[in-house]
């Protein structure tokens, strides 16, 4: 297995612009109570992903700034700043030619905005007038309207034409190294496919039963694996089942590590890195007595309220995985990773990260497992999992692990579930999830998980 460890740091944001990141943290003038347009609150967005201390889009869900937008626009704001990540190598290339030199960063993005909504159909007119107004209200670079005027036509004239010439955007040199090194090159072109069609809405139902009801109730696709497969962008709080708590949102590769742990009523279960909790609801779905532990009480919060609307009981504990005592028959073990399987869903990821926080990673997960298996009681079993790509992540952990413990083996028959790919079934035995499984289906997370016994 290659080694993520032998990958260079990036250093900075390449796609950011340096000199002018004062300008990117406030890119205009507003008083307190002024509410942002959704594309205001998309370029902000953009401008903190790209800035020179980059933030993911999920750590600016809460920012007053944008929750000051009604919950419609806010959801607009989001989706104009995740399809513009999405798309920017794309947005870039188209901005090569008329940009003869790259302006501060408030203004590139506001043309990386107008980009994507003129290469997807926009209306010119609207989004062109918008983004000039947008321009000219920015502190200091208001001069500069002329020049976003003069781009926005241009490429409103080269239009979605040019726009679907170009390639799918590509990871960034630090993810690509080494996920070409494990699955090659033509695999991440399938991988950089699935992440530019961007992934649809799963749901997880209560009662696993229920799937085919409420697959048909919802108007969506049963998944071989018995996921509900709902088109993107519908509003999940006005969805038949969502106040009763019938389902979840849950991708369904990240349902699968629950299923295969298997949990039985009255068994011990904890799950060790909990939160916001869809492991858990399945796994408190199937009656056991189940423990959810989390290091982030903020975090732990959205899990309770998921108790709380799906009506679902579990010991709910604020604490760090490594200290934590007991013997369960049954441990979860979803630990913290890269989370570069979820890219499809936040593209913001490999532009906003650089991989220098994979080395660390890597020693955490390591030392978590070792923790995990102390804590299964005799003939306990134990689920693996991270929503990485990286080997590093995954199959190299129980690799070791099975070399440090004689007595610990994999369980493949726990693999032996409807809806499973043989060919996802890995050498020692885990299962390995990429975005471009299913393609004809609209793709999955990508994800690693394997079932460990101790004698
Ligand atoms: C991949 S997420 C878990 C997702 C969750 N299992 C689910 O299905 O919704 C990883 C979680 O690990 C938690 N975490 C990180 N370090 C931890 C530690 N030392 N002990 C316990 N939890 C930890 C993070 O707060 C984060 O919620």
């Amino acid at each position: 297995m290659p080694s993520h460890r032998s990958t260079p740091p990036r250093k900075g944001n390449p796609r950011g612009n340096r000199p002018n990141s004062d300008a990117a943290a406030a890119p205009r003038r507003e008083t307190p109570q002024r509410i942002p347009s959704a594309r205001e609150a998309a370029v902000r967005m953009l401008n903190e992903v790209l800035g020179d201390e980059p933030r993911l889009l999920s750590d600016l869900r809460e920012a007053p700034w944008l929750s000051r937008l009604d919950p419609p626009e806010r959801a607009r704001a989001l989706r104009l700043a995740t399809e513009t990540l999405r798309w920017l190598e794309r947005c870039d290339r188209m901005l090569a030619k008329p940009l003869q030199k790259q302006p501060p960063l408030p203004v590139l993005n506001i043309l990386r905005l107008g980009t994507y909504e003129l290469g997807t159909g926009g209306a010119a007119h609207g989004v062109v007038n918008d983004l000039v107004q947008m321009t000219n209200n920015l502190p200091q670079l208001g001069h500069l309207k002329g020049l976003v005027n003069a781009v926005l036509r241009k490429i409103s004239d080269a239009g979605e034409e040019q726009w679907n010439k170009l390639r799918n955007p590509r990871l960034p040199d630090w993810l690509r190294g080494p996920l070409v090194e494990a699955y090659g090159a033509e695999r991440l072109l399938a991988f950089e496919a699935a992440h530019a069609a961007g992934a649809a809405l799963d749901l997880t139902p209560r009662d696993p039963a229920s799937a085919p009801e409420w697959a048909e109730k919802l108007n969506g696709t049963l998944l071989p694996t018995g996921s509900i497969r709902l088109e993107a962008g519908v509003q999940v709080s006005a969805l038949p089942g969502y106040d009763e708590g019938a389902w979840w949102v849950q991708d369904a590769a990240a349902a699968l590590p629950a299923v295969l742990l298997n949990a039985r009523p009255g068994e011990r279960v904890i799950d060790l890195c909990a939160a916001p909790g869809g492991k858990t609801l399945q796994l408190a779905a199937t009656g056991a007595t189940v423990t959810a532990l989390d290091i982030s009480a903020h975090r732990l919060k959205r899990l309770e309220q998921n108790l709380t609307r799906t009506g679902l009981a579990a010991e709910v504990l604020a604490g760090d995985a490594l200290e934590v005592e007991g013997a369960y028959d049954a441990v979860l073990l979803d630990a913290p990773c890269s989370a570069t399987g979820t890219i499809r869903r936040h593209p913001d990821l490999p532009v906003a990260r650089d991989g220098d926080e994979i080395g660390e990673l890597i020693g955490l997960q390591e030392a978590m497992l070792e923790h995990a298996l102390g804590l299964l009681a005799p003939g306990g079993r134990l689920v693996f999992c991270t929503c990485s790509l990286i080997p590093d992540e995954g199959e190299c952990h129980i690799e070791e692990a099975l070399l440090r413990h004689p007595g610990l083996s994999v369980d493949r028959s726990a693999l032996d579930h409807p809806g499973i790919d043989p060919a996802w079934i890995t050498e020692e035995g885990g299962l390995r999830l990429t975005p471009d499984n299913w393609a004809e289906l609209g793709g999955m997370d990508g994800f690693y998980m394997a079932v460990l016994r101790k004698d």
